[in-house]
């Protein structure tokens, strides 16, 4: 069963070391929806990508430099690492899941979790990378923590999850009628000429049924939205349409969203509304506010940009989008973390201009946006990785299950529907818990 090997070390200050091996699997029709464990770490896209077991190694950080911060923690975790990795694939070797908090100021903390075992898949190729810590003492003499073992039946075996429990998301701290004030007090502050967009959200909330499994949900989102980016990192999951930064052997991708429409039923009728999303004012400003922001951040880091003129319009099946791919050559051994640190807050998910957006968000909406619209993804030990931003998901933390949809307000933006945009937005996570 086992094709190759490879193995990295790594010490870290002569205290704790982490010893990765990474061996190809020679399975066919691998699925790695239908292997998560309970609390999976995941991140797949279209069938190929990366699911992780238990936890390794943690880093922290929080506050204004929490992503330099966790860029900077993990360059030195890798430096120390001897790397050989005849699997040599994008997300194989030492790989920390991650996700990141939106604000500055949030109380939750942001996160890089090495798993205990990892499972990815990529055109059909599979490997299995295990992780072992040693701390100080020779290995021999100690105990070795964070060993997994894996089940024979593992990748012969469709895991069983546990059946699922209906969940009614309820109005959160931000009820309807308060959004609409919120989007009318954004609206008069970008008539006032204080800033140009805000991105307002609001919360809904559940109670968390007893022994709630995230599984089933994760598996609907992948079968439904096989296009999104499926993400489940410290309680933080949904299917993302939107990729913050790849990076990938000093070439970097990012998919800018903004403008937004509901799917007709009809195929007539659906096509006339995406028509009219491609030519609509509003939302052409609303997107080309967020592509400006986007590429003046990556442009000191690259050596050339490229963005499409002119957005397309991305078809999920819950709504239309205004799209643009940015590609760019870096012009220096950035990580995607040092490119996530200079892109996040994109004007997609808080403004223009950026610190008066994230200013407004604050005194608007009052509430910790926690994971959401934060940055969530994988870094590996080149530095190569990809992250989304967590959008159309949920939270968990305690026994609270929370969900936050948002959209961006401009001059010209209507309450009424701003709200319904919202409404849209969590159409993928209602249905996701919605055990049908
Ligand atoms: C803020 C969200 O989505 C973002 C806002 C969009 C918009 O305002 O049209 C579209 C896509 C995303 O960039 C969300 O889903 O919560």
């Amino acid at each position: 069963m086992f094709h190759s090997q490879a193995t990295h070390r790594i010490r870290i200050e002569g205290e704790v070391r982490i010893s990765v091996t990474t061996t190809r699997l020679e399975v066919s029709d691998f699925d790695l929806t239908k292997h998560l464990p309970d609390n999976p770490l995941a991140f797949v896209r279209q069938g190929d990508g990366l699911i992780g077991f238990g936890e390794a190694l943690t880093l922290t950080a929080s506050g204004a430099d929490r992503i330099e911060n966790l860029a900077k923690q993990w360059r030195e975790l890798t430096e120390q690492a001897s790397v050989s990795d005849s699997v040599n694939l994008p997300g194989s070797g030492l790989i920390a899941f991650g996700a990141i908090a939106f604000a500055d100021s949030s109380k939750v903390t942001s996160r890089l979790i090495v798993p205990k075992l990892l499972v990815g898949k990529r055109d059909d190729r599979v490997w299995l990378t295990r992780v072992q810590i040693e701390d100080g003492a020779p290995a021999d003499q100690n105990a070795i923590a964070g060993t997994a073992s894996i089940d024979p039946d593992f990748f012969s075996t469709e895991q069983q999850y546990r059946a699922e429990t209906r969940m009614d998301l309820k109005p959160g701290q931000v009820t309807e009628a308060h959004f609409e004030d919120l989007v009318s007090e954004a609206v008069a502050e970008i008539k006032a000429g204080n800033l140009n967009k805000v991105v307002l959200a609001r919360d809904l909330q559940a109670e968390l049924p007893e022994n709630f499994d995230v599984r089933p949900a994760l598996l609907k989102l992948t079968d439904r939205f096989p296009t999104c980016w499926v993400y489940s990192v410290a309680g933080s999951f949904g299917a993302s349409p939107e990729l913050l930064v790849r990076v990938s052997h000093g070439q970097v991708s990012a998919r800018v969203l903004a403008g937004t429409a509901g799917r007709g039923t009809d195929p007539g009728v659906d096509q006339a509304i995406a028509t009219a999303l491609s030519n609509s004012e509003k939302n052409i400003r609303e997107h080309s506010f967020a592509v400006e922001s986007l590429v003046s951040k990556l442009e000191p880091l690259c050596e050339h940009v490229d963005a499409d003129p002119k957005p397309f319009s991305l078809a999920l099946p819950n709504v239309w989008h205004l799209a643009t791919d940015v590609h760019g050559v870096l012009n220096a051994n950035s990580s995607v973390l040092d490119v996530a640190a200079a892109l996040h807050p994109t004007a997609a998910v808080a403004g223009t201009p950026r610190d008066k957006a994230q200013q407004l968000i604050e005194k608007l909406e009052q509430v910790d946006r926690g994971l959401y619209a934060g940055p969530v993804g994988w870094i590996g030990a080149d530095g190569d990785g990809e992250w989304a931003i967590a959008l159309r998901g949920a939270q968990i933390s305690d026994r609270q299950l929370v969900a936050f949809a948002g959209c961006g307000i401009v001059f010209d933006s209507e309450p009424a529907s701003e709200f319904a945009e919202t409404e849209l937005k969590f159409s993928p996570i209602r249905q996701a818990l919605a055990s049908l």
